[in-house]
């Protein structure tokens, strides 16, 4: 009876965190509807001003505020979490960048043109690579434009030689992703509050993970940039209260996704 009594009062005064995922600002190659991958493309004008205007505005509306941030080795995605953070005014926030929250390698489709893949494979096969849990773009050849740039750009130092890819699927990329969401689950669930700046695929990786969402459920998962996702976990227990709140305007909000889940012009 007591025990009872004291378990009821327990989850009455339930400790609980709170955890945020944001897709960087839009890319010069979103931008240009491109396939990027692990190119490292800047953000666009207005990828910057969203980053300010959409996803620190909402985080400071909500009155959100952060002990921790994690990114990717992508300066998109590092740049991000330096505008954000700058306008939150609180750079000094202790900042990782981890190789494993790199975007998924996009193979040889790596800088072409969605809609023209579209016009020259089909829209299913392009959708295919894009959303199907197992779809694997061809591997990059040595021919194509950004093989160099990839293999040589030093953010990508840290990553082991036989952990390098040359192409990946979305299990692949919830593979790669899942030992540094566990390191992060951990100090979610011991009360930091951490803030996370990543890509699009990775967004969805770490969402499939955190709702426990199926290989066909996440295929239909699509991530605007710069909209914040946020998350609550009961630190006890590790469970999740609720789902997922996006902060924003509904409608743009919407709109975006729609967008993103789209081939483009
Ligand atoms: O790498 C890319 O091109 C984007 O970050 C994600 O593109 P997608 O929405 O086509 O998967």
């Amino acid at each position: 009876m007591f025990k009872a009594l004291k378990e009821k009062l327990s989850n009455l005064i339930m400790k609980t965190n709170r955890l945020v995922l944001l897709r960087h600002g839009e890319s010069e190659f979103n931008l240009r509807n491109l396939f990027c991958g692990w190119h490292d493309a800047p953000l666009s004008a207005s990828g910057l001003e969203e980053a300010r205007t959409i996803a620190a505005a909402n985080l400071i509306a909500a009155k959100l505020v952060f002990d921790k941030v994690y990114c990717s080795t992508l300066s998109r995605s590092k740049r991000s979490a330096e505008v954000i953070l700058s306008e939150m005014k609180c750079s000094f926030l202790p900042t990782v960048s981890d190789w494993r929250l790199n975007e998924r390698h996009y193979g040889n489709l790596t800088g072409a043109n969605k809609r023209d893949m579209a016009n020259r494979y089909g829209e299913e096969q392009v959708q295919f690579w894009r959303r199907n849990y197992d779809g694997l773009p061809p591997p990059i050849e040595t021919s194509n434009k950004y093989f160099y740039h990839i293999c040589n750009n030093p953010a990508f130092q840290a990553v082991p030689i036989d952990q390098f890819p040359l192409t990946e699927s979305m299990r692949m990329c919830v593979d790669r992703v899942s030992p540094v969401w566990s390191e992060i689950r951990k100090e979610v669930l011991e009360g930091i509050r951490v803030l996370i700046v990543v890509h699009g695929t990775v967004t969805r990786a770490l969402v499939k993970h955190i709702e426990g969402l199926s290989e066909e459920q996440i295929e239909k998962v699509n991530i605007p940039n710069s909209v914040p996702i946020v998350y609550e976990f009961n630190m006890k227990t590790g469970e999740l209260i609720g789902g997922s709140k996006y902060l924003g305007d509904a409608k743009y909000i919407e709109k975006m996704t729609e967008k993103v889940a789209g081939i483009g012009n």
